[in-house]
């Protein structure tokens, strides 16, 4: 019998956590885990789940938008009934949220809904209760910040979302990220005016050049007003709303502003000093790549780290831990061509290289194509889709795919898999298309659209 109460304690509920000691429970170690708000953590709760019920909500009123051009008549958007959804994406937030404690239980792994902290090394506070553990992960995600300006208190960040009672006549949404623009798009679909107020030229910073082009016109063709090269000064309240000023001195007037200028690691008040861990940038938790912190016995995964923050990525690498340290089964997850698509209205996807990473590792072809789908020539609705192969010229490999327009999460899936095979160009050349789809582009972009690096 081991001199801890468990060979694995889990602090956080969250997508990471749960994979982790969920898996581990059932390789036969003794688990325990903690989680101090809702199970299922922040993609269930307050992040992939209800963002994507309400991307959902607001391409239904686009669906009602374009249906008399194919003959529907009486179809229309009409007023969108607010408590409503609500009511409908908080019951699948509990039904999974559930899903989640009860599927640690039925793998054996003991549940604590509590905040856990250090003690020492191997000793955890649980909601008051001294627990012992051989060895800790710290799964305990990240939470989102508002830049320190003056009036920062008066603007919402993303969890505060999901609590409006209703929708925001106006709301100025601040950043260029993930959130930023997955926000604005489904608040502008429900029928929200929209400013967008970002510091770069072009949303997505980092993201594919032409990608970013492409989007910025998809977001004012949705009507949303886009202010770019814009640093903030500060929030007043005016009125009912709430004023923005921005650093070259404009003053935008708002019903409601949200902030979604990143999250940090949720590391503060946690104790790392007292387990022998020094924090990295923003508070996150360092790793090898084993996930492994500087106690060889303590690890730490997902949004804790600061890697790649996204759910299946902490699934993945909390999987790959549990295998590597109960299952006898040593692996790591990887990090490389990780697919992700940014869901805004029409949705992004991509998949490894950008053409400007790329053309710093060598030369590469460039394949890519601009059109209206045709769903769009007749709906009128201007809607075009964007899609490109970055082609190492060497190795004929398709380095990366990019992709703006309808459905493009779900195409980018199967690309990710060629991807991740090492397809060639010439192996996208000889697959066959699926007619009539937008996807059977990425199979047919024939002509090089020019050679760069
Ligand atoms: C608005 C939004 C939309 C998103 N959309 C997507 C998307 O579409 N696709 C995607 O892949 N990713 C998306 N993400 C990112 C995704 O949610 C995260 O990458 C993922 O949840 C990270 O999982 P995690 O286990 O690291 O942390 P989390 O899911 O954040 O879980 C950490 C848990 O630990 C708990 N906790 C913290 N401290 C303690 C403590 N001391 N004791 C006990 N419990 C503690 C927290 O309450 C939390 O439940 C989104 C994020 C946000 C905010
Ligand atoms: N669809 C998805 O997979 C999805 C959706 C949402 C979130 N996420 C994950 O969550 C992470 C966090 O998302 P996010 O959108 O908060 O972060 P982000 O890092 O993607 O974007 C932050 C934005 O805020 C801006 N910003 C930062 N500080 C600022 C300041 N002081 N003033 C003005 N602007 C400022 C940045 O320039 C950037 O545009 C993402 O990186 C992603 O990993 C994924």
């Amino acid at each position: 019998m081991s001199q801890y109460d468990f060979d694995l304690f889990v602090i956080g509920g969250g997508s990471g956590g749960v994979r982790c000691a969920r898996i581990a429970a059932g390789h036969g170690a003794r688990v325990g885990v903690a989680e101090e708000r809702f199970w299922g953590g922040t993609c269930v709760n307050v992040g992939c789940v209800p963002k994507k019920i309400m991307v959902h909500a607001a391409e239904y009123g686009q669906w009602a938008r374009e249906a008399p051009a194919f003959g529907w008549t009486g179809m229309r958007a009409g007023e969108h009934d607010w408590p409503a959804l609500v009511a409908a994406r908080d019951a699948e937030v509990r039904r999974l949220s559930g899903i989640y404690d009860r599927l640690l239980g039925n793998a054996g792994a003991q549940a604590f809904n509590a905040r856990a902290t250090f003690i020492d090394p191997h000793t955890l506070d649980v909601g008051g209760r001294r627990v012992t553990a051989g060895r800790i992960v710290i799964a305990v995600g990240g939470r989102p910040i508002r830049p320190e300006i003056p009036g920062c208190e008066l603007g919402l960040v993303s969890d505060d979302l999901f609590e409006l009672k209703e929708l925001p006549r106006q709301i100025t949404v601040v950043g260029s990220g993930y959130i930023a623009l997955e926000f604005a798009c489904l608040l502008r679909g429900l029928g929200s005016e929209v400013d967008l107020v970002y510091r770069q030229a072009l949303p997505l910073r980092g993201m594919d050049g032409e990608l970013r082009e492409a989007m910025a016109e998809a977001l004012t063709s949705q009507g949303i007003r886009l202010h770019p090269g814009e640093t903030l000064a500060r929030l007043e309240r005016v009125g009912d709303g709430v004023a923005l000023t921005t650093g070259s001195g404009r003053t935008l007037p708002s019903g409601q502003v949200i902030f979604a200028t990143g999250r940090v690691p949720h590391t503060e008040g946690l104790g790392l000093e007292r387990a022998g861990i020094t924090p990295g940038r923003s508070g996150c938790v360092p790793v090898t790549v084993q996930q492994a912190t500087e106690q060889p016995h303590i690890f730490a995964v997902g949004d804790v780290t600061d890697q790649l923050n996204l759910t299946p990525v902490a699934t993945a690498v909390g999987h790959a831990l549990a295998d590597t340290l109960f299952g006898n089964k040593p692996r790591v997850a990887s990090f490389l061509n990780v697919p992700t698509a940014v869901f805004t209205s029409p949705p992004a996807a991509m998949v490894g290289l950008t053409e400007e990473v790329a053309a710093q590792e060598g030369p590469v072809e460039i394949y890519s194509a601009r059109f209206t789908p045709m769903r769009h020539t007749i709906s009128k609705q201007p809607r075009k889709t964007f899609m490109k192969l970055v082609v190492s010229a060497r190795t004929r490999r398709v380095l990366g795919a990019h992709m703006l327009g309808e459905d493009a999460a779900e195409i980018m899936q199967g690309i990710a898999v060629a991807i991740v095979a090492g397809a060639t160009k010439e192996d996208f050349d000889s697959t066959i298309g699926i007619h009539p789809t937008a996807a059977e582009e990425f199979v047919t972009l024939r002509t090089m659209t020019r050679r760069v690096g």
